[in-house]
């Protein structure tokens, strides 16, 4: 049996990965990736850049993408929590537009796997949190796109109730939305 469990989601190519804890009088120890059993789980990715940022509560980025170099991404919470997003950009997929969103934190240790192809972005819940991703592409901020957070065709349903204000870059205050990314 693996240590990994791969949850499907309602969007194609999108992932809940959940890991076997071991606990003991120590504390724990978990894999956070396995490239075997990725691979045997359909993800057969190569990995070559991991990122690490901390947010405060209310911080929202995103959503962002890349086009001519898209980014699969692995995230997780190492601290604190988050609401991840995922919007599906596929223009052939028969989910273009979808969005799908799950609770990441210190707690669950889920991690989500975002192929290729989509937007993505998340919104901090606690007092601080600590994010941490592996990227199938390098960053390359020339490349960078981004929709808004808010689109009126995306309708992403924010947990918003838990925030008492949204912080984002001015860059993320300004991306377009996804009407104009279809044109
Ligand atoms: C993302 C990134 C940023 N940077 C630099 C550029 C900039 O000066 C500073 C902060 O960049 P940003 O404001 O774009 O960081 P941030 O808003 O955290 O960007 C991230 O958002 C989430 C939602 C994602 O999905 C990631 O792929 C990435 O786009 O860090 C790198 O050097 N390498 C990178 O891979």
């Amino acid at each position: 049996m693996g240590n990994f469990t791969f949850i499907e989601t309602p969007i194609e190519g999108l992932y809940i990965i959940e890991q076997r804890l071991f606990q003991d009088s120590r504390g724990y120890f978990m894999e956070t990736y396995n490239h075997k059993e990725f691979k045997e789980a359909g993800l057969d990715r190569i990995f070559v850049q991991d990122n690490q940022s901390k947010s405060q509560k209310g911080v929202l980025r995103g959503l962002h993408f890349q086009k001519k170099y898209p980014q699969g991404k692995l995230v997780r919470v190492i601290k604190g929590e988050v609401f991840d997003v995922a919007v599906d950009l596929r223009k052939t997929s028969k989910t273009l537009g979808q969005w799908y969103g799950c609770i990441l934190n210190q707690e669950n240790k889920r991690q989500f796997y975002i192929p290729e192809g989509f937007a993505h972005g998340f919104l901090v819940l606690s007092e601080t949190a600590e994010f941490a991703y592996k990227c199938t592409e390098f960053y390359h901020p020339e490349d960078e796109g981004g929709i808004i957070w808010n689109d009126a065709d995306i309708k992403i349903e924010w947990p918003l109730d838990k925030v008492h204000e949204i912080i984002q870059s001015d860059k993320d205050k300004n991306w377009r939305t996804f009407r104009n990314y279809l044109r």
